[in-house]
């Protein structure tokens, strides 16, 4: 495996934070405000892979057709799509929003880009004020939709949440409460 860490800048400290939540948390919302006035770069995820879709390629394709379903893309895949975009960036210090969602993202991460999270931000937030939050905006997101979102919820809970407890247990993790009502 090639050691990515030599890539970056040498004798630079590279920062790392994650930024997780539920479909509509509002994590992309508050990496925009983190940005502004921290001088992070914020890396979407998801909207690295919807960039991804856009190149009308066979991969462009598997990757539509699992974020419709509400699926995760294999591990790889993203991990490779984020060290692109870190090093394009030349910057040091990456709000990473939307990852790693599950324990194979978190593994094939720190496997291949190696710097550990200065820390991991969670948005906790009611599930009912995340549906309601989706439902209204209007990104034309092809996810966006019932279905597709029972999906993405089942998918958090079976599969992100053992990723904050992993950090939890580490003391990694701060939170961030948008909700009285998170019944979890
Ligand atoms: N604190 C908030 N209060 C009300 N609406 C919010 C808040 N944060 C985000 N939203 C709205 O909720 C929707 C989902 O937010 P977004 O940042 O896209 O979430 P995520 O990236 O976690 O899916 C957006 O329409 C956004 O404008
Ligand atoms: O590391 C990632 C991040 C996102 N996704 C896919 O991209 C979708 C949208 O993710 P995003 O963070 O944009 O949206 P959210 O569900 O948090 O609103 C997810 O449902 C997954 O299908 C993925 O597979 N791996
Ligand atoms: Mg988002």
């Amino acid at each position: 495996q090639k050691d990515w860490s030599g890539s970056f800048p040498s004798g630079k400290k590279i920062t790392v934070v994650f930024v997780i939540g539920g479909p509509g948390s509002g994590k992309g919302t508050q990496c925009a405000k983190i940005v502004s006035h921290f001088g992070f770069t914020h890396l979407s995820a998801g909207d690295l892979l919807r960039e991804e879709v856009k190149s009308d390629t066979e991969q462009g394709t598997m990757i539509k057709n699992l974020m419709h379903e509400g699926k995760l893309v294999p591990s790889e895949i993203i991990v490779r799509l984020l060290l692109k975009a870190m090093l394009a960036s030349g910057n040091d210090k990456f709000l990473i929003d939307g990852f790693p969602r599950n324990e194979e993202n978190r593994e094939a991460y720190e496997k291949i880009i190696k710097i550990e999270p200065e820390f991991v931000l969670l948005i906790d937030c009611s599930r009912e004020e995340m549906e309601r939050r989706i439902l209204h905006r209007n990104q034309g997101r092809d996810d966006d939709n019932m279905e597709t979102i029972r999906r993405r919820f089942e998918v958090f809970q079976q599969s992100t949440l053992p990723v904050i407890q992993h950090y939890e247990k580490m003391g990694k993790l701060r939170r961030v409460v948008h909700s009285e009502d998170y019944d979890n």
